[in-house]
């Protein structure tokens, strides 16, 4: 069983939920990363993903677009944070979600990547542009890995697709809350919970929602509908703001309302 898979069945067998943070690697120096990876862990998160920058992030809102910029301008490169990746295995035991545009991949080379990222200990992979009709360039060498491909429906997605979709994976769905950018919001659209609700019934999978989630009162909301929650551009401020204590109370929180182990 991939760390994944055994993760949520941990989670479900005791009825919590899963929290996953997002963070920009190489934002704040790539040396900076396995600390933060370690202090993500210790604050009680189910799993991270970690964000690879790229010059052309097509689903990113502003705060992980300039995280990306920062990242970009002291010299990160996919390579750079592969080898930190493999230090980070060292001392962190929960899943690790490589986030990565294609674009990166192709430069890097698709059997090197997927050969690297599994020598560093890589869990999942998330590929937001790759739509399930091209996977093929890169599923058989991922499964060969045991890397899983999480792959991503929204709110325009239909529900025939979102059974393709899910049908296909076997770590958990990404859910996206919104129909935009990433970013924290106030509001949800009025059709998000049922969406929610639906995709839940759907799934022979967990279910997780991403995108626009910064408060404990929206965690509480939509973890009523899934299987838990992804955070990014909320974790990438208060990384570059050194709000470390706003984070450990945000995740403790989190713990204790919806019973995150
Ligand atoms: O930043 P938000 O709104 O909390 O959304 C999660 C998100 O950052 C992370 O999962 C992510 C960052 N970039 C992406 C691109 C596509 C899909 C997902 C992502």
């Amino acid at each position: 069983m991939n760390r994944i898979e055994q993760t949520f069945s941990i989670l479900q067998s005791n009825n919590k939920k899963a929290f996953i943070p997002y963070i920009l690697a190489g934002d704040g120096g790539l040396n900076s990363l396995v600390d933060r990876l370690s202090i993500l862990e210790r604050f009680g998160a189910s799993a991270i993903e970690v964000g690879v920058p790229f010059s052309d992030p097509v689903a990113d809102g502003p705060t992980i677009q300039q995280a990306g910029l920062r990242a970009l301008q002291n010299g990160t490169t996919l390579k750079g944070i592969i080898a930190e990746l493999e230090k980070a295995r060292e001392i962190i035991s929960i899943p690790i979600l490589l986030m990565t545009y294609l674009n990166p991949i192709y430069s890097y080379g698709i059997d090197k990547f997927v050969h690297d990222i599994r020598s560093a200990g890589v869990d999942g992979c998330i590929i937001p542009d790759l739509p399930i009709e091209e996977e093929e360039i890169i599923t058989p060498q991922l499964e060969e890995a045991q890397i899983e491909l999480i792959r991503l429906v929204t709110l325009t997605t239909p529900l025939e697709r979102v059974k393709t979709i899910s049908s296909k994976g076997r770590g958990f769905l990404y859910t996206v809350t919104v129909k935009g950018i990433t970013g924290v919001r106030n509001e949800y659209d009025a059709k998000l919970q049922q969406f929610l609700k639906t995709v839940k019934e759907i799934s022979p999978i967990p279910v997780m929602a991403g995108f626009g989630i910064s408060t404990k009162e929206q965690m509480a909301e939509l973890t009523e509908y899934c299987d838990g929650v992804i955070v990014g551009s909320k974790i990438v401020d208060l990384f570059a703001q050194n709000g470390l204590s706003e984070m450990e109370e945000l995740m403790s929180s989190f713990k204790q309302e919806t019973k995150l182990v």
